[in-house]
């Protein structure tokens, strides 16, 4: 469900995405299982878990682009800016053009932040580049710049870091953080834990389609794991296993 203008009635600490009690299934495959998600504004969000533990489902679902067979979403009225794992643009038009026909069809007037985006993401040597002959980095730029183009209160990004470069991924953390730091949420799905570990603010942890993890990362106690990463492979082979990981 997506709320209207007439319900909005958010204040700044309320959050800006949640999901309640959301299960999917694909016949008898279970991709989601009575999953809560709450993301406050202001704050990037990791959502990690090994293969086909439900991440693009539940991004689907907040989304709006599949139907979750049980549960509600209560996402914001001026909608989720996503970003694919997946190439989302127009093929046969030009980066520039691209960005352009996003710009008129979500009312995204900001130059100066399409600028940015652009030249952060270092964008602007395709400019004219036919989007369909991009690289895989490239397009995956590409998709990220339509993702953030109209500032939505809310970002969710599949796998942001794939064949990005190492200048653009250091640039591409920075940016995040300036859009987290602007009242922002940012949501990113990740198999690269370690690339975010100094930028999250909060780490929702998914296996087999269940929430296993789910706190702000200053409430995370590493116990004897050295980082993030270790204390999330820990938790998910000891679920594989049926225990809790607790070191
Ligand atoms: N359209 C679909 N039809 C049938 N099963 C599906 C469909 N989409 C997802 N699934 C199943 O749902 C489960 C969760 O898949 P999902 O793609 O959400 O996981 P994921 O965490 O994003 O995986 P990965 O890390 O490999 O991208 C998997 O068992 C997958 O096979």
């Amino acid at each position: 469900m997506t709320r209207t203008a007439d319900d909005d009635h958010r204040n700044d600490h309320d959050p800006i995405l949640e999901l309640h009690a959301v299960s999917k299934s694909y016949g008898d495959v279970t991709a989601l299982s009575g999953v809560d998600l709450s993301v406050a504004p202001g704050t990037i969000h990791a959502l990690v878990g090994p293969n086909g533990s439900g991440k693009t489902t539940l991004f689907r679902i907040a989304l709006g682009l599949t139907r979750p067979s049980s549960g509600t979403v209560d996402a914001p009225v001026e909608g989720i800016g996503p970003g694919f794992q997946r190439a989302n643009f127009y093929r046969d038009l030009t980066v520039a053009e691209n960005l352009d026909v996003f710009a008129a069809l979500t009312g995204a007037e900001d130059e100066a932040w399409r600028e940015e985006i652009c030249s952060t993401l270092r964008l602007d040597r395709v400019r004219d580049r036919r989007a369909g002959d991009l690289s895989g980095g490239f397009g995956k730029k590409l998709d990220l710049a339509l993702a953030l183009l109209n500032r939505s209160p809310v970002v969710c990004l599949d796998e942001p870091m794939g064949d990005l470069d190492d200048v653009s991924k250091a640039n591409l953390l920075d940016l995040l953080a300036d859009y987290r730091d602007e009242g922002h949420a940012v949501v990113v799905s990740t198999h690269h834990l370690g690339a975010f570990a100094d930028v999250i603010d909060h780490l929702t942890v998914l296996h087999d389609g269940e929430v296993l993890l789910d706190d702000p990362r200053g409430a995370i106690d590493l116990g004897d794991h050295d980082s993030l990463q270790d204390l999330y492979v820990a938790r998910s082979l000891a679920a594989d296993r049926g225990s809790t990981g607790d070191t």
